[in-house]
């Protein structure tokens, strides 16, 4: 499958980087980047031939998948609407509706998506959904790209993409960020950069495998590591008394509600 993205920055570098691992050969991968100076990265970096000339890109693709940010998809997609053969479209771009898009494409053979950015090392995972025209064989299709770079799973509802962008597409940041702090806590500690890197991710890393291997609730494995009176209880006294918990899903709410804001704001034609 020949693969056109428009747009060159870090999903698609780590979508791009995704397949490669798993064998997609950079020659079936072109790329639609609007700055010349990183066409030149991708192209080295990956092999992918990558231009700022959209009409020859994209037909060589038989799969377009549009990777530039909301801000910038309707322009992107009424440049494209004349230039499209069939192909099928696969959006990432968070927030901005299918109906929208199909309006500007003039196609209704949209797949929108939202993958993360482990799809660089496999790892990733991506919510699909797709406009009812869309044929069983073309959602084989993205399935195939997008399960290429780690697990998927498809959405009956639209609406649920704005979840799923504040969950997954957007949770990575999150998981950063408590490694930073963790990091940070270590440092302060005394531990050096390297002991407190392995110190962390490797908990990180057992964690979510134990979770992961265990058929109990996470709040039991908490439990389990939480001793009566012990350290575990005065680290969580102290986050539960700074409600950082109420905190995190008051954050998680306030991504969705920025995702259904983005296709509010953006979904109206200019
Ligand atoms: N970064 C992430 O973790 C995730 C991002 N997304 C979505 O992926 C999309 C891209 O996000 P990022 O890669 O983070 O943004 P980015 O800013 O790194 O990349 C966008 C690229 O598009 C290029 N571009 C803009 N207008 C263009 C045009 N007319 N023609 C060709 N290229 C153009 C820009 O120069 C830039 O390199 C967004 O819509 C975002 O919502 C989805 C899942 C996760
Ligand atoms: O922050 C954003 O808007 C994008 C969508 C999900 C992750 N990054």
């Amino acid at each position: 499958m020949k693969i056109t993205f428009i747009g060159g920055g870090n999903m698609a570098k780590a979508l791009i980087g995704g397949l490669m691992k798993r064998g997609y050969s950079p020659s079936r991968m072109h790329v639609v980047e609007m700055h010349k100076d990183k066409c030149a990265d991708l192209h080295n970096e990956f092999g992918v031939r990558a231009t700022t000339e959209l009409a020859a890109a994209v037909a060589h693709g038989e799969i377009i998948i549009l990777a530039v940010k909301p801000q910038n998809l309707q322009e992107v997609a009424l440049q494209l609407a004349p230039l499209l053969e069939g192909q099928l479209v696969i959006s990432i771009a968070a927030g901005i509706r299918t109906q929208d898009m199909a309006r500007w494409l003039g196609t209704q053979s949209i797949v929108r998506c939202m993958p993360n950015t482990p799809a660089l090392i496999r790892s990733g995972v991506t919510a699909l959904y797709a406009m009812p025209a869309v044929t069983p064989e073309q959602c084989q299709r993205a399935e195939s790209v997008l399960s290429a770079v780690g697990s998927t799973l498809w959405m009956d509802d639209e609406e649920m993409l704005d979840a799923v962008t504040a969950i997954s597409g957007s949770g990575p940041a999150y998981v950063f960020y408590f490694i930073e702090a963790m990091q940070q806590a270590a440092f302060e500690l005394g531990l050096d950069e390297e002991q407190s890197r392995q110190l962390v991710l490797d908990t990180f890393l057992g964690a979510c495998k134990l979770a992961e291997s265990s058929q109990e609730d996470v709040a039991k494995l908490r439990e389990r590591v939480t001793s009566r009176k012990g350290t575990t209880e005065s680290a969580l006294l102290s986050m539960e008394k700074n409600q950082v918990k109420m905190d995190i899903v008051a954050a998680i709410h306030a991504a969705a509600v920025r995702s259904r804001e983005l296709g509010d704001e953006l979904g109206k034609d200019a």
